[in-house]
């Protein structure tokens, strides 16, 4: 089988990938998620013309030679409207958020006032009639449009949401992404190690990933080469309702690779596996009962960098979420030979040259080497085939952070 071209394979993955199902929260639970439906007001804001500032409901005409002496007939703190009409030479004592009371035009600010005498305030400045107020639904009227189908809630939308009067809303359902690792030499950080183990450590990252993607997390633990083991780990992903099933290693071709067994075995369908893609040669896409399997390969980088460039992009279309652009144009700090047939993805220190990112590929780019990935700051993006490269050269870059 030939290597699938990286954008082909993405473009694969995405297209069986639509936005999930909705369902109806809480507002309280909904920050961050994404609005399944366009939001309409259910009341008017302001509901009353309210006062902006602390001060006195006046007429305007009444004020406007001052200094002018005003009868104090009563107040309207927020909440507690004065029930009668002002008439001239009175005012209403009023404060920011209060009910305007009939009659008045205009808020004069305190700051403009001073008191008289018991019951009779003094003002010092003029006003412009309509100052001070906040007209009824000049935020929104009640069945106004108020965010889009798609939005994602972050904290002006989700208070708008609140102000609207909407206690619960409709949200697109946040993919879960259960993450199974495979090998019978992995143990969980912390354990004794023993000849030929080593600590499983991806599954963190790649769990990092989805969750910043907006998923949910499955933790599916490590799974021994068996057949059976895989088998069953599969089944409890299917069973907890997982919409992306990650497995991570035995993607490849040696005899302990067992992964695509196990999902054949399991009625799955495999859309593509091997893509011209350097580290993540043997990344693998299918469908079982229904869900999305990715099959990341094993090597800890290539299963970081397939997460970055397949992973996120899959939830993000599964969540309605667009995703965030993180490549950037940028400069070569060092030359580069000539690329293969592989698209490649080296890891790469970059620092700031006034507007410039200069980037320099780390000399080893082992897909095994993790504190390589964790000190570059982007991936140097190059095409199959690309032609050896010069110091200075553009590049395109993938950032990492
Ligand atoms: N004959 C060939 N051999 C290999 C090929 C190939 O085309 N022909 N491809 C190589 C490439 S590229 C990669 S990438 C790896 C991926 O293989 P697998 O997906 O089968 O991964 P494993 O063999 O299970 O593991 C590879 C490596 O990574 C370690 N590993 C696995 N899982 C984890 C984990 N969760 N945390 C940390 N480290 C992990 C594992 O111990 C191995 O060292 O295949 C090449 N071989
Ligand atoms: O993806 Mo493998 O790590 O290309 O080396």
């Amino acid at each position: 089988m030939g290597l699938m071209p990286v954008d082909d394979a993405l473009a694969r993955l995405l297209a069986g990938a639509g936005r999930l199902e909705a369902e109806t929260l809480p507002i309280a639970d909904c920050a961050g998620r994404v609005l399944a439906a366009p939001l309409a007001a259910l009341r008017t804001q302001p509901p009353f013309d309210a006062s902006a500032m602390d001060g006195y409901a006046v007429r305007a005409a009444d004020v406007a030679s001052p200094p002018a002496r005003l009868r104090v007939i009563g107040q309207a703190p927020a909440g507690e409207p004065f029930a009668g009409v002002l008439g001239p030479g009175e005012a209403v004592r009023i404060f920011t958020g209060g009910v305007v009371p009939g009659g008045a035009d205009s808020v004069l600010i305190q700051e403009n006032t001073r008191l008289a005498s018991d019951g009779v305030v003094e003002a010092t400045e003029a006003v412009a009639p309509g100052k001070n107020i906040r007209r009824r639904g000049l935020d929104f009227e009640a069945g106004a449009h108020l965010l889009d189908d798609g939005r994602v809630l972050d904290a002006a939308a989700l208070s708008l949401a609140a102000s609207a009067n909407h206690a619960r809303l409709g949200v697109v359902k946040r993919p879960l992404v259960a993450i199974l690792a495979t090998g019978d030499e992995l143990l969980p950080p912390g354990s004794t190690v023993g000849p030929g183990q080593i600590i499983a450590s991806n599954l963190y990252g790649v769990a990092a990933l989805a969750r910043s993607a907006g998923a949910d997390v499955l933790d599916l633990g490590i799974a021994p080469d068996r057949e059976a083991a895989i088998a069953q780990a599969l089944e409890r992903a299917i069973q907890a309702g997982a919409d992306i099933i990650v497995t991570i290693g035995g993607a490849s071709v040696g005899d302990h690779d067992l992964v695509q067994k196990s999902l054949l075995a399991q009625g799955a369908s495999i859309d593509f596996w091997k893509i011209a893609m350097r580290p993540g040669k043997p990344l693998m896409a299918g469908q079982l009962a229904g869900r999305h399997v990715l099959g990341l390969p094993g090597n800890p980088v290539a299963s970081l960098i397939c997460s970055l460039v397949f992973l996120v992009p899959l939830i993000s279309s599964l969540a309605g979420r667009p995703g965030e652009n993180l490549y950037r144009d940028g400069v070569l700090g060092s030359a580069l030979p000539k690329n293969d047939l592989r698209q490649d993805f080296l890891r790469a220190v970059v620092r700031e040259d006034g507007d410039r990112l200069v980037a320099s590929a780390a000399p080893v780019q082992d897909s095994s080497m993790l504190r390589v990935l964790a000190e570059a700051r982007a991936l140097i993006v190059r095409e199959p085939f690309a032609p050896a490269a010069a110091a200075g050269d553009p590049c395109r870059l993938l950032m990492l952070r």
